[in-house]
């Protein structure tokens, strides 16, 4: 491995009882520094332990992967999202402030919604008949006041606001507070809680006991954290009150041109001015970037003016601007070219053989991908989608009945899934909710002769989680027992509908079999609940091998880094979004092209169509990016 620089080694070698701060570019070595530093302090203490928190969990594997081959990482590093690390504050002392000892984590957005207007029709409010309208203009406008709400609680959660600031913030609603208050009981009393709740309790907990804090002060004397531009008010409050008085040695490294989280409420005040202010830091600048060739750095410093500092040593490589008629063309360009580096196969700039894993093609949005994926298809090019951590939807109605029952299962106060598994299998729903025997009372309450499909196979789901043992489950006898069900309704059916339904059902069995598999290869626990709740925290995403060349958002690229990157679709409205309006949503949107620019080891291809066809089928003619303007 290349030795660090001499800034870099000062960062690592800093005096271990300092707080530090580290403001770096782009590929100038942040994540390296971090996971160095790391071994620094394990190597220079007998007994200190170290927490590494990083925002997703692919940065944090990414750390563990890098310390794997040190033992005292293993025994004296916790590498986590700051998300796991308060979810297991409140798995272990959540019950001191009345939270249910198995928590129940809603992750998603449709499922707190139902608990949102549950709370209100508890309140009196008649929410159903107000939804209820004709006039389908009139109800997406109601639908989105909603939304609105359970963006205000997210931004209450996020931000920490009292009662007071609330109140200024949603500008004089007086009933906001209760509303939110109403909508916290109604998880609590379905048995859970929601992702932004698990930073909010768990600053809580460690801000009101200080018992509890000292278990963690005391084990941990380092806390290192990465990406800190992204920090919001939550996870810096978290990790304030985490570290205390006592804990002398936080690192926080970022980037503020990276900052691209503000829909989350992130800002990079929390890295440059409350860090300093709260913890007085030691001050560490990098510049250089190692990542990215003179060409792709001048282009980052035309959209970002002196933020990328050349390293003496940096190749030439080389940016390219195309110009197309529309979409399909641009997608022609775009395929054509990547033919082309195949065919070349050698280049003194790039190591090793030029092939589709060195590629990425990046866009602002995923609506931005069709026309390409036709024509890579088209043309016998493999690629895939990189996803983001958040779990797909099932879409057969044993993958539904699998997932919804499982959380009823661990949850039987969860009325919100309880509901859904009832629709679905046709029955009506219990009066009370909380019955541990629920999913073997409606697995005999199924009509065989309802139009459901393959009933008994479903009636056959719920016996057998129902029968799942929480804190062992026999997961590979449960699938195959339906892996063989499963195939042989298959082989025995000659209706169209039922083999599309039989074989999407393998395949979510599949997937569900390979989550398990992947949540046990990780050592963090066997029981159901540890599995649900990993998959919740998005822990144990896809691991299956990706090949081709990659097409990724913006968003999930964040942190790496390919030798060759398309970044496509760069017209006004797309990029920057057009829902983009203010200066720091527009500086943000910068951010975010930085950022894409940025993932350039050697080559860039920065294209855009004159015209794109919209969802609705008009052809509208398009502007060149701001940014595209910039950078030439
Ligand atoms: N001292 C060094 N000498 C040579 N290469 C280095 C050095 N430090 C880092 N690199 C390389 O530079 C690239 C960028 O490093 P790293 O991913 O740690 O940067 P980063 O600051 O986290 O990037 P970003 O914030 O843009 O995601 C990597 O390929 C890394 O191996």
């Amino acid at each position: 491995m290349m030795p660090l620089s001499n800034n870099q080694s000062l960062v690592v070698k800093a005096p271990l009882d300092k707080n530090i701060q580290v403001l770096a570019s782009a590929g100038s070595g942040k994540t390296r520094v971090l996971t160095e530093r790391v071994r620094f302090i394990l190597e220079q203490t007998k007994k200190d332990r170290v927490i590494g928190l990083t925002f997703t969990n692919k940065a944090a594997e990414e750390m563990i992967e890098r310390l794997s081959d040190s033992e005292e990482a293993a025994s004296r590093a916790w590498i986590s999202t700051i998300h796991s690390l308060s979810q297991s504050i409140i798995e272990q002392y959540g019950h001191t402030i009345g939270l249910p000892s198995e928590l129940n984590i809603y992750d998603r957005d449709k499922d707190r919604m139902e608990i949102f207007l549950q709370s209100l029709r508890d309140d009196g409010v008649n929410i159903d008949e107000y939804l209820d309208v004709p006039d389908s203009k009139e109800h997406r406008n109601r639908q989105s006041i909603m939304q609105k709400y359970m963006d205000a609680f997210s931004t209450i959660k996020r931000e920490f606001l009292t009662e007071d600031e609330a109140l200024v913030k949603f500008g004089g609603q007086e009933r906001i507070w209760k509303i939110y208050q109403d909508y916290q009981s109604a998880l609590l009393n379905s048995g859970g809680i929601d992702y932004d709740d698990i930073l909010f309790y768990g600053h809580q907990l460690l801000l009101k006991y200080d018992w509890i804090s000292n278990i963690y002060r005391t084990k941990y004397k380092h806390v290192c954290v990465d990406e800190a531009q992204d920090l919001n008010r939550a996870q810096y409050e978290f990790i304030k009150v985490f570290c205390g008085q006592s804990v002398k040695s936080l690192l926080m490294v970022g980037d503020p041109h990276q900052m691209i989280y503000g829909f989350n409420s992130s800002s990079s005040n929390f890295l440059c001015k409350e860090f300093i202010n709260d913890f007085e830091p030691l001050k560490f600048e990098l510049k250089e970037n190692y990542r990215s060739t003179k060409a792709v750095i001048s282009v980052a410093n035309k959209l970002k003016p002196n933020s990328q500092e050349e390293r003496s040593a940096a190749l030439v490589g080389g940016v390219t601007f195309n110009k197309s008629q529309d979409e399909f063309e641009e997608a022609q360009w775009i395929t054509n070219q990547i033919k082309f580096l195949l065919e070349m196969k050698n280049h003194d700039e790039i190591e090793g053989e030029i092939s589709l894993d060195r590629m990425v093609v990046i866009a602002r949005n995923r609506f931005v991908f069709p026309a390409l994926e036709e024509k890579l298809t088209n043309e016998n090019i493999k690629y895939f989608l990189k996803k983001g951590e958040r779990l797909a939807e099932p879409s057969s109605l044993f993958g539904k009945i699998l997932d919804y029952g499982l959380r009823v299962k661990l949850t039987p106060k969860d009325w919100v899934d309880g509901k859904k598994l009832c629709k679905l299998l046709k029955i009506s729903p219990p009066k009370d909710w909380g019955d541990e025997r629920q999913l073997y009372n409606w697995s005999m309450n199924i009509d065989y002769n309802s139009n459901i499909q393959f009933p008994e196979l479903q009636s056959a789901l719920l016996k057998e989680l129902d029968n799942l043992d929480n804190e062992e489950p026999k997961i590979r006898k449960f699938v195959s027992t339906f892996d063989q069900k499963l195939k042989s309704l298959a082989s025995l059916s000659d209706n169209d509908n039922d083999k599309l339904e039989l074989e999407m059902s393998i395949s979510e069995l599949n997937d569900f079999k390979e989550l398990w598999l992947r949540f046990k290869m990780k050592g963090v626990g066997g029981s159901l609940k540890a599995f649900r709740n990993a998959m919740a925290l998005g822990q144990v995403t896809e691991s299956r091998s990706n090949i081709g060349v990659t097409l990724s958002t913006v968003h999930t690229m964040k942190g790496l880094e390919k030798d060759i990157v398309f970044l496509m679709g760069m017209c006004e409205g797309v990029f920057p979004d057009y829902r983009a309006n203010s200066n720091s949503e527009i500086s943000e949107e910068r951010n975010s092209a930085f950022v894409a620019v940025t993932r350039a080891k050697r080559w860039l291809y920065i294209s855009y169509p004159e015209k794109r066809t919209m969802p609705w089928g008009d052809v509208k003619w398009q502007q060149p990016s701001r940014f595209v303007k910039e950078m030439q």
